[in-house]
């Protein structure tokens, strides 16, 4: 006999082809007057973190004791000075952590305030308030549900019953901190969060707050804490922001509130939902670090910083360090940061199409070249500078076989110290290219130093190789050349070849020409030093010209003349190579 929810699961299943009959259109808050439209978010708000609540009643293996104190010592040290330490009603594990921190001296920073969720019942608000008791700041956050669904389908109350549930709730809380006698005073605050309020009507939300603060009776020093979540992101981002300026402009007393948003992701917009709330007038934002929480998580506290940062807004928050906390957050959730989470995966700063590679190569070159007159940041494609997160610029750059001349040359120039002319980027380019793409993956940094080394005979000798020369002058612009080379293959073995030119490089395409038939021209021609002091090398790229093809060639030796010779050879190894193909 299948149960109720089985007989629905034989529905036909699939997407209905007009699902208006299904699902419903939000019906927003008529606001004509709308302001939000035309702000700027231009500080930080203040955060709270519910990492340890909302962000851990989702994990399916929820933190233990150890981890939950790794993390919250994680949050104090990134800067969150509001921090929601648990559910301690839940459970003794919940409980025994929140009385750990209390009585544990110096594990809660002077400056932070934690706080722990309650619903709205008596018994679970005192021992609520049993947990955090002693603690130097605490806020007890009191939550009912106050939308028509929940109304009529979880608590089958009506509007006045919610109403008074929130009242109770409220006045149990206020007679167990405010009035009190406490042997260590606690500075207490509260927190309400009429829960589903992006589901609720407005005007309702407005009334549950308004009987809340009458009775818990903030001050503007201690303003109350409202907190307005999109427990399941209904809408669109605008209509959250429209919901929260109706609230922050209709509620009495308004510098005695502080309006807190805490949007979930359920349509993938509480990014937008939180910035545009804070344009509509919210003073807070509570969420998860990297979108954790429930379903598809809280509000991402970590993208918020960082878009406000690459505003010039400070976040007063400091993820220098962020592969440490991606470290510690994926140790303790279980759950991995996805590879392109904005700002923190592991592939947001990285390039692997020629065109991206080629504008941030150029672009990095830029800013290295004015950031001392101007350190403003305006690199192509990167909206942050890796550096600003301790990332290298050397993991901007990946090739694979959508890379481009540009990246290559990037890795060579940053890995290796080779800069390479244009014209030899342009051919190396293509060697990658096809390497690349027989092999259908990525190359590491290594395998392409390596196919550099063996397409320019730089660490095996190709079909001739210079072993040894002897140069002599005649005078200013009359140059001997007496050369020992190497020849691999056909009529294998040393060889002494003499030749004279205006310089060494003509001196030796002379002597190549006479001993081997071989009639060539330089082309373009190069070099540049490599690394300083002792251990400075010379490289030297030559391009040359023979049947109307052309070939570079790569020589680097401590001496520049040597390096410019192995770079002749090189070449026409290369190009012997390549006619013999
Ligand atoms: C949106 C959010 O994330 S809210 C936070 C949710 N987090 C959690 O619930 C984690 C911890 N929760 C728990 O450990 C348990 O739910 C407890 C200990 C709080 C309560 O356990 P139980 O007493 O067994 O109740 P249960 O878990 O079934 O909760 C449902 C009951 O609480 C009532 N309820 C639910 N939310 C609230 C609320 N905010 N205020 C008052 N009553 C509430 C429901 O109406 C229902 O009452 P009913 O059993 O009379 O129909
Ligand atoms: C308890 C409240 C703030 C909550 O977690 C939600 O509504 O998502």
């Amino acid at each position: 006999m299948s149960t109720n929810f089985e007989k629905i699961a034989h529905v036909a299943r699939g997407m209905l082809k007009d699902p208006s009959k299904k699902y419903k259109p939000f019906q927003g808050v008529h606001l004509p007057n709308r302001q939000w439209p035309g702000r700027v978010i231009t500080k930080a708000p203040r955060w709270l973190s519910t990492d340890l609540r909302d962000g851990n009643q989702a994990l399916p293996d929820p933190m233990n004791g150890e981890e939950k104190l790794k993390y919250f010592k994680l949050l104090c040290n990134l800067g969150f000075k509001e921090i929601e330490v648990g559910f301690p009603s839940a459970s003794q594990t919940d409980f025994a952590f929140v009385r750990h921190l209390v009585e544990t001296p110096g594990l809660i920073p002077e400056d932070v305030t934690i706080s722990a969720l309650s619903p709205s019942r008596e018994h679970l608000i005192n021992r609520t308030i049993e947990a955090l008791r002693g603690s130097k700041n605490a806020t007890l956050h009191l939550y009912n549900a106050v939308s028509p669904l929940f109304r009529d389908v979880v608590f089958r109350n009506s509007r006045q019953e919610t109403l008074e549930l929130a009242k109770k709730g409220a006045r149990a809380v206020t007679m167990a901190t405010k009035h009190a006698a406490e042997s260590t005073p606690t500075n207490w605050g509260f927190q309400y969060s009429p829960e589903t309020f992006s589901d609720a009507e407005p005007d309702f939300s407005l009334e549950v707050c308004e009987a809340v603060k009458s009775i818990w009776n903030p001050s503007t020093a201690k303003p109350i804490i409202f907190n307005l979540p999109a427990t399941v992101e209904m809408s669109t981002p605008n209509t959250y922001a429209d919901l929260i300026e109706y609230f922050s402009t209709k509620i009495s007393e308004r510098e005695k509130v502080c309006v807190s948003l805490h949007p979930h992701n359920d349509r993938g917009t509480a990014v937008a939902a939180a910035e545009l709330g804070q344009l509509a007038g919210a003073d807070r934002v509570e969420g998860c670090l990297f979108g954790n929480g429930e379903r598809t998580g809280n509000v991402d506290l970590v993208t918020l910083a960082f878009n406000l940062y690459t505003q010039g807004v400070s976040p007063n928050l400091d993820f220098s360090k962020l592969d440490e906390v991606i470290r510690i957050t994926e140790a303790c959730n279980k759950i991995n940061v996805h590879p392109r989470h904005p700002y923190a995966g592991n592939l947001v700063f990285t390039a692997f199409s020629g065109s991206h590679q080629d504008a941030i190569s150029k672009g990095l070159r830029a800013y290295d070249d004015r950031k001392n007159v101007d350190p403003t940041w305006k690199v192509p494609y990167l909206p942050l500078d890796p550096h600003d997160v301790n990332s290298e610029y050397a993991a901007i750059i990946r090739v694979n076989s959508q890379s481009g001349k540009g990246g290559v040359a990037y890795l060579l120039k940053t890995n290796r110290g080779l800069d390479l002319p244009r014209a030899l980027q342009v051919e190396f380019g293509a060697v990658v290219k096809d390497y690349s793409d027989n092999k259908g993956k990525e190359l590491t940094i290594g395998e392409i130093s390596d196919l550099f080394n063996t397409t320019y005979f730089l660490e095996f000798p190709g079909r001739f190789s210079l072993d040894d020369y002897t140069l002599s002058s005649n005078g200013p612009r009359s140059k001997s050349i007496s050369c020992v080379v190497d020849v691999k293959g056909k009529n294998a073995g040393r060889c002494v070849i003499e030749g004279s030119g205006n310089g060494p490089m003509s001196a030796v395409v002379d002597a190549m020409r006479r001993q081997f038939n071989i009639a060539f021209d330089i082309g373009q021609y190069s070099e540049h030093a490599i690394g300083s002091g002792n251990s400075v090398k010379a490289a030297s790229y030559v391009e040359i010209k023979c049947n109307n093809n052309s070939f570079w060639g790569v020589g680097i030796d401590d001496d520049v003349t040597s390096s410019g010779l192995k770079a002749v050879m090189s070449a026409i190894s290369r190009a012997a190579t390549e006619v013999a193909k």
